[in-house]
């Protein structure tokens, strides 16, 4: 009998320091014991100030990626962050459609926390129209969820106002929402889930006080996808089906299988990684240039440092 690890892949822009894009997620899927693939959309020179240029990846070499990966491996699960691009969006829109994702997860990456567009202006209508549609699941923070309801939407400011949020958003077909409350100010933060069977889940921790925050929506976005990788095989070996079926898995039939409880609890183990991991980097002075950097959170936490090999 072969086995293999379970497998995720990101669709992503990089990050040479390390903190946020395809290379959070990387060290996410691996830390969530998951073998980890990647599709890069842009080449993005930035670090722990922000970013200085980007420089976009030709869509048919995108293309070329897609059919590397996924030509070969069986992808139980897949996340989207920075798409830069509308062609970019219709490419994901494209090859989602064709099944062969797994589950799938879309950051709805617009801008950075230093403030520079990691979407133009003219592809937000695309994510809005094409891409919410294919997404098991979608996770805006604030701002983005705003920007995806219409262009004069007000940003939540209220828990009240993120459930109603949540609730239009999934009118746009994905199969969940998660809206972060990272971007508030209370000393707690509320993340709520809304799944399409109608129910609505809030998650509550302490806010960290830190200036080590930079990629924390990748990290999550990835180690929710890792989990509902390793999940979804697991339920799969316990129930006695295919571990790897044949034919691809189709969007129904990927959401069915995963389910809403087995997505709040993906959600619930990613959320507490990410805390673990915001808390060990909380007091991390990584910058050579402190003032008004914000480092990266801590992805290796789970992993003893100092142990003999
Ligand atoms: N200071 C903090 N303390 C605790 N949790 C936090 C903090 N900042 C962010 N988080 C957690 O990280 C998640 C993602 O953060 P946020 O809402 O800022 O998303 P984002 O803006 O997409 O992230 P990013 O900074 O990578 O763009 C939040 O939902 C929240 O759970
Ligand atoms: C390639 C890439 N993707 C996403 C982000 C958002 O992360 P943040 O808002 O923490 O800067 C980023 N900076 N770079």
């Amino acid at each position: 009998m072969t086995t293999r690890p379970p497998i995720t892949l990101s669709i992503a822009g990089t990050d040479p320091s390390g903190g946020a894009g395809i290379h959070a997620d990387l060290k996410t899927f691996t830390a969530r014991k998951t073998m980890g693939t990647t599709v890069i959309t842009a080449l993005v020179a930035q670090n722990t100030h922000g970013v200085s240029r980007v420089y976009p990846v030709d869509v048919d070499f995108v293309a070329d990626q897609f059919d590397s990966v996924l030509g070969d491996l069986p992808v139980d699960a897949t996340k989207s962050g920075m798409l830069g691009s509308r062609d970019l969006v219709e490419l994901v829109v494209a090859r989602a459609a064709e099944g062969r994702l797994g589950f799938f997860t879309v950051d709805p990456v617009m801008i950075a926390t230093s403030g520079h567009r990691l979407l133009e202006t003219d592809a937000v209508d695309a994510v809005r129209t094409h891409l919410l549609p294919v997404a098991d699941l979608i996770t805006p923070n604030l701002p983005e969820a705003a920007l995806l309801i219409s262009d004069d939407e007000p940003e939540a400011q209220t828990t009240e106002a993120m459930r109603d949020q949540a609730g239009r958003l999934l009118e746009r077909g994905p199969g969940a929402v998660l809206l972060k409350g990272g971007h508030g100010s209370d000393d707690e933060v509320i993340d709520i889930l809304a799944t399409s069977d109608g129910q609505v889940r809030e998650f509550t921790h302490p806010r960290v006080t830190t200036m080590n925050t930079h990629g924390t929506g990748c990290t999550l976005s990835a180690a929710i996808t890792a989990e509902v990788a390793v999940l979804g095989r697991e339920r799969a070996a316990a129930a006695g089906g295919p571990a790897d079926p044949a034919a691809p898995t189709g969007k129904d039939r990927s959401r069915a299988a995963i389910g809403s409880d087995l997505l709040g609890e993906a959600v619930g183990n990613a959320l507490d990684f990410l805390a673990r991991a915001l808390n060990s980097a909380a007091d991390w002075q990584l910058s050579l240039d402190p003032e008004g950097a914000h480092g990266p959170v801590d992805h290796q936490v789970d992993i003893v440092r100092d142990r003999p090999a």
